[in-house]
């Protein structure tokens, strides 16, 4: 059984995060990995230095290639860019009735470079959410999507039933950006129960791409037909061990490890 996962992003140019960061996490986890760009971006680990955003019907086009022939188990979304993206990609996951969809709605990159243009938000509230199996915001993401300030646990919890209102059926808000304390602790809200994830925080600058690689790993899991809950968990150690081993590469904030996982695996 040859399983399919098609991701839906921008491509960096630098490796560590976007496209590049989904099919290599994809590879790693026996998972055939398919793309649609919907933006070139040039980019390292010191920043993005230009976004090239393509059009709508070009990102169309590419969805319609991989659906009419190659079929996909599960598909993510990352950058999008745009409202317009957006409504195109919300189409096509509608007309080829994709389930299995995990929505990383990516805003800015680390450095603070947009990604999604501020008025497209909505655009993926309305269009793309009501469309999706898993939603992984970080915490500004979450934010933005609610509108609430998040500080707290109960924070982040409020949040995270407010966007599963949106139709979205499992919300994992990430804690990588919760700089409190020894532990990195992500959140999981199915609509009735509430499961944590968490790892030891590791204290190092190479986090470039961790929240794409965690969303990929997700995706990958779940074209294999595992529950959310278990792919939640294998998505966590993935990015633990991808953290950990870091490769020290670049002259700003490197890329994560991405066959750390299985290096430890076969070890
Ligand atoms: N320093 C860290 N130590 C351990 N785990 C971390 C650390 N930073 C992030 N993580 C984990 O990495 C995953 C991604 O979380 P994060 O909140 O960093 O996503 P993100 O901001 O969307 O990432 P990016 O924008 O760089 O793609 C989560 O599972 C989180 O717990
Ligand atoms: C193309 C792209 N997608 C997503 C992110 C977020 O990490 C990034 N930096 N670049």
């Amino acid at each position: 059984m040859v399983y399919k996962a098609l991701t839906i992003a921008g491509s960096d140019s630098g490796g560590g995060a976007g496209i590049q960061a989904d099919l290599k996490t994809f590879q790693e986890l026996g998972v055939f990995g398919m793309s649609a760009l919907t933006a070139v971006t040039a980019q390292n680990t010191l920043g993005v230095q230009g976004v090239y955003p393509l059009s709508p019907e070009a990102v169309a086009k590419q969805i319609e290639s991989v659906a009419t022939d190659l079929g996909a188990d599960a598909v993510k979304t990352g950058m999008l860019f745009s409202a317009e993206i957006i409504e195109a990609v919300a189409a096509k996951v509608k007309q080829f009735g994709w389930t299995c969809l995990v929505v990383d709605p990516v805003m800015i990159a680390k450095g603070g470079a947009p990604l999604l243009q501020e008025e497209a938000v909505n655009a993926l509230k309305t269009y793309l959410l009501p469309l999706a199996m898993v939603v992984t915001p970080n915490i500004p993401e979450a934010e933005a999507l609610t509108g609430l300030t998040i500080r707290t646990m109960e924070d982040r919890k409020e949040a995270a039933k407010r966007l599963h209102e949106l139709g979205v059926k499992h919300v994992v808000i990430k804690g990588g950006h919760d700089d409190d304390g020894e532990e990195t602790v992500d959140v999981l809200y199915d609509g009735s129960e509430f499961f944590y994830f968490t790892s030891k925080r590791i204290d190092t600058k190479h986090t470039h791409g961790t929240g794409c690689t965690f969303a990929a790993a997700i995706t990958a899991e779940l074209a294999k037909g595992k529950t959310v809950q278990e792919a939640v968990q294998t998505a966590k150690s993935f990015i633990q061990a991808a953290i950990e081993h870091t490769l020290g590469i670049g002259h700003g904030h490197g890329p994560t490890n991405h066959w750390a996982y299985r290096e430890k695996a076969a070890r």
